[in-house]
């Protein structure tokens, strides 16, 4: 068995895990199969570089305390000679991506809600134990072969809360589901996760990034306006989406409010698939339905009833944003993701205006009151592909096992005041017939079942990317 480019396990580890071969590697980590010899199975390890450095070893330790059904298990973790290894549960099922990419035009409206409802778990068990994950996205979000979801990669948001951590490289943030407050270099807590986890839906649904095209436009369209919403969407699951990707981190729903729609919305959704064949950009084929998720009953104006909701009203953006931005251009974002690296001097700020970018691609201080720092990462090679058997979601079937059916009867959610008086706009003609697409960056193999009306001004960052732009050439990637 050839196990090329896998660090050697620390002594204790070595004793009990057999390293098997690399099954892939993200920005500063490798992730590999091992064998544990005591209770005969495989496992997966991923080994990234920490500070050599007490505080490592005591913040690793914390990670398998954390025990939800939609996380990745964690079995044992240990830092050694400024390594961490954290020993895991071996999910061979792929990823979100894989099944997004299988899917070839967005999954069937339960598996998308299936999966996003358990990523919210995940989140509402993290940020209950004071824990932003901070990279929420579909590479993120990984299979078991029963086909259940998990979150991973949690571990390392939870280091990279430590400050000394911090400045070692690790992931922080995956560009293309970055909230705005990220974007802007401001600080990035629980309501980020619950953006991302949004887009995560989004794309799910359609198939297609929420915001496409490079990461600079990508990352300036989500500034200056809200994601454009799936075609045929149940109110309350617009409304939801809206809510979650409201512009101000504080109008946005908490992870538990948003779990609590997405199970219900499940709920109502798994017997429909018996019978509903989803509109475009919601399922991989047949004739347009629209596609409802019941009865919700949940308050607030952005989640209440009343209409479809289409936005796309224009955000300001601050200076911040310019300089991120400018840093995401300079630093040469590889495969769309923003990290904490141990290399490359990327860009100097001032104190006023800090997007966490400074000289030598470190970040210092606690995440939670910093950007996310942008660097060329040391290694990003893309993961090889992982076969994943494609679900066909609009087949006729029995509700699914493992869907949480909630005991108790449906209740109002209760939303912040803010988001309740949110007023969406809408950005887009209904009823909406071959749109004609506005964003051409990354085609998409299919028209967007709904674009935006509204033509995007450039504006101070928009300068700042066309200054910086040319320096990028073909650089940058898409992303994960
Ligand atoms: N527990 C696991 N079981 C099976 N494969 C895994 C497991 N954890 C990660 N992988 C796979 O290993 C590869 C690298 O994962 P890793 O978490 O290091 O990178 P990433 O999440 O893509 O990027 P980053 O860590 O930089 O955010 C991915 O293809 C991922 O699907």
């Amino acid at each position: 068995m050839t196990t090329v480019g896998v660090p050697p396990l620390p002594v204790r580890l070595a004793e009990r895990y057999g390293a098997g071969p690399v099954i892939g590697r993200g920005v500063g980590s490798v992730v590999f199969r091992a064998h544990d010899s005591l209770l005969g199975r495989d496992a997966a390890v991923k080994s990234f570089r920490v500070e050599s450095d007490p505080r490592a070893g005591r913040e690793l330790s914390l990670l398998a305390r954390f025990d939800h059904p939609g996380l990745v298990p964690v079995y044992d973790v240990e830092e050694h000679d400024g390594r961490a290894f954290v020993v895991m549960a071996l999910l061979d099922g792929g990823s979100l991506t894989d099944r997004i990419a299988a899917a070839g035009g967005g999954l069937g409206l339960p598996d998308a809600l299936r999966t996003a409802a358990t990523v919210g778990g995940a989140l509402e068990h993290l940020h209950r134990a004071g824990v932003t994950h901070r990279g929420v996205g579909p590479a993120n979000v990984l299979y078991d072969l029963d086909g259940r979801a998990h979150l991973s990669d949690f571990g390392v948001a939870l280091v990279a809360d430590a400050p000394r951590i911090t400045d070692t490289g690790l992931t922080v943030g995956a560009a293309p589901y970055l909230a705005p407050e990220q974007v802007r270099g401001e600080p990035a807590g629980p309501a980020a996760d619950v953006y991302a986890l949004a887009l995560v839906l989004i794309e799910s649904l359609t198939g297609r990034r929420a915001f496409p095209g490079d990461p600079l436009s990508a990352a300036q369209a989500r500034l200056d306006r809200g994601p454009v919403l799936p075609e045929g969407l149940d109110d309350d699951l617009a409304g939801l989406l809206t809510a979650m990707t409201a512009a101000d981190p504080a109008d946005r729903p908490d992870a538990a409010a948003v779990s609590a729609v997405l199970r219900r919305a499940l709920v109502a959704a798994e017997p429909a698939a018996t019978t509903v064949v989803a509109a475009p950009g919601l399922t991989t084929g047949g004739p347009a339905t629209r596609v409802g998720v019941g009865p919700l009953a949940v308050v607030g104006g952005a989640l209440a009833r009343g209409g479809p909701v289409r936005r796309g009203a224009p955000r300001a953006t601050g200076t911040r944003g310019v300089l991120v931005l400018a840093g995401l251009a300079a630093s040469a974002v590889l495969a769309g993701t923003v990290a904490i690296a141990t290399s490359g001097p990327v860009a100097e700020v001032s104190a006023d205006d800090r997007p966490a970018v400074v000289a030598g691609g470190a970040t210092v201080g606690a995440p939670d009151t910093q950007a996310p720092a942008i660097v060329v990462p040391p290694s990003s090679e893309p993961a090889p592909p992982t076969d994943e058997p494609e679900d066909d979601t609009t087949t006729a079937r029995p509700p699914d096992p493992r869907t949480v059916i909630p005991e108790e009867p449906v209740r109002p959610v209760a939303l912040p005041e803010t988001t309740r008086t949110t007023t969406p706009t809408r950005t887009t003609p209904e009823p909406v017939e071959e749109p004609e697409p506005t964003e051409r960056a990354e085609q998409p193999a299919e028209r967007p079942a709904v674009e935006p009306t509204r033509t995007q001004r450039p504006g101070a960052v928009g300068q700042v990317l066309n200054g910086v732009g040319g320096l990028l050439g073909g650089v940058l990637g898409g992303g994960r």
